[in-house]
């Protein structure tokens, strides 16, 4: 990362990450501002960050030295593809030093992404929202802490070298203006570089909710029996009619409804008052072979996959069927298309749910096949900082419990 305090530099790492990690790219941010904290508590102002401070600067130096060897070690040995150096790297000898390491010792390929944002109140806000709370400013109060911090950007300010094509131009790097409202990229090599770039050119900042329900219960469920395009039941059609007033209680701005192409996402979104789209993409997992099976009739006529299955439930593919892992390829322009939006209610699945949600929850690929989303239950995300906030709002629909444990013994 490029970038001087408060341009987003940690929230683009973080989000960047929980990206690259859902779509199967083992990533790690390594933030030096952390390293700083646990090698010195000597921060007592901004001072520590003048450029003639000298003993401060050795401090900086030694950690942020510290953080990019973890950062090679990560890459190394630790199983990670992507590690994010998650620091200011505002001189140009830092990234010499950076490009040394990592590209001329250890031929890895790097990318420079740059955040360069002069709004004051853009900056404030940010200022305002985490960095006051930071450890930095433990007991310090909110005003006292902002002056300090304005000031240690000042001191940025006196040394800041941004990326120039005309210093840079044989470094890969994407700069972006003002959170987004323009790029430069330059020398993009590779695919990772292009889908970090699609990435980033497809997020926004803007505050809204997004609303994650599966459709009402259906017959086959009352029956055990998975996939299928079955009606939805009694009290599914109840939860329909609930789902409904929910929506108009929460009083939501231009609200768009995604549903998948089957019956019962369709006819559960059915009374909503918004402009409504279905996707194929959205449709549930693809059982193949068991599709329209109970469990038990799985465990009883193929008894080798229902084992395999429960051995490691993310990878195990249904035979003529999908995976979960194959669910993530499918689901990942969804997400895309979730970051460009606004106000969405996503009406799904229960493996499509846990796909998308594990998404916004930062979940493993281990835990992801497991995560409870039980039916007639509607769950509410709203950024916050560097995540987001998670409601679980059950609607007073009985239903029946979809959900299988991890056996214990695996
Ligand atoms: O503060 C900021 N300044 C400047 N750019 C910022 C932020 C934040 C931010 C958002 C929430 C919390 C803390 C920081 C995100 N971006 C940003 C940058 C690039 C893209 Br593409 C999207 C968002
Ligand atoms: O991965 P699990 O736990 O079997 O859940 C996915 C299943 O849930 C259902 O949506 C409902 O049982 C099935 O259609 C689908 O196969």
């Amino acid at each position: 990362m490029v970038g001087l305090p408060a341009r987003g530099k940690t929230y683009i790492s973080k989000k960047l990450t929980r990206y690259l990690n859902w779509i199967g790219v083992s990533t790690k941010v390594f933030n030096v501002g952390e390293y700083r904290r646990a090698k010195t508590n000597k921060y007592r102002s901004h001072e520590f960050f003048r450029a003639d401070n000298r003993e401060a600067q050795d401090i900086r130096n030694s950690v942020a030295l510290l953080a990019m060897e973890d950062a090679a070690r990560y890459l190394e040995d630790g199983g990670g593809e992507v590690a994010v150096v998650d620091a200011t790297n505002t001189t140009r000898r830092r990234r010499e030093i950076l490009v040394d390491m990592f590209t001329v010792k250890r031929n890895f390929k790097l990318f420079f992404v740059e955040s360069v944002c002069d709004e004051p109140r853009i900056i404030e806000a940010n200022i305002l929202e985490v960095k006051v709370c930071s450890p930095d400013y433990e007991g310090m109060d909110k005003n006292t802490a902002l002056e300090d911090f304005l000031k240690r950007i000042e001191h940025y300010k006196q040394e800041y070298e941004a990326l120039d094509y005309n210093y840079d131009k044989d470094i890969s790097f994407i700069q972006i203006f003002n959170q987004g409202e323009r790029f430069i990229v330059n020398k993009l090599a590779g695919h990772l570089q292009s889908r970090v770039v699609y990435y980033l050119m497809n997020i926004h900042v803007l505050p809204r909710t997004i609303y994650l329900t599966r459709h009402g219960e259906s017959l086959m469920n009352l029956q055990g029996r998975i996939g299928g395009d079955s009606d939805l039941s009694e009290q599914g059609e109840s939860y329909a009619i609930e789902l409904a007033k929910f929506v108009k209680s929460e009083n939501i701005p231009n609200l768009k409804v995604w549903t998948s192409e089957l019956k019962r996402t369709i006819q559960s979104a059915r009374y909503i008052d918004a402009p409504k789209e279905h996707w194929k993409a959205l449709n549930e997992i693809d059982a193949g072979i068991c599709e329209g099976m109970t469990y038990e009739e799985i465990q009883d006529q193929y008894p080798q996959d229902f084992a395999l299955r429960d051995q490691d439930k993310y990878h195990y593919r249904y035979p003529s069927g999908e995976s979960y892992q194959d669910l993530v390829a499918r689901l990942e322009p969804v997400i895309l298309e979730l970051e460009r939006q606004e106000n969405v209610m996503v009406v799904c699945h229960q493996a499509v749910l846990r796909c998308l949600l594990a998404y916004f929850q930062d979940k493993s690929a281990d835990s992801l096949p497991y995560l409870k989303v039980p039916l007639h239950t509607v769950i509410k995300l709203t950024p916050v900082a560097y995540g987001c906030r998670v409601e679980f709002v059950a609607l007073d629909i009985p239903a029946v419990n979809t959900h299988r444990d991890r056996p214990v013994n695996v």
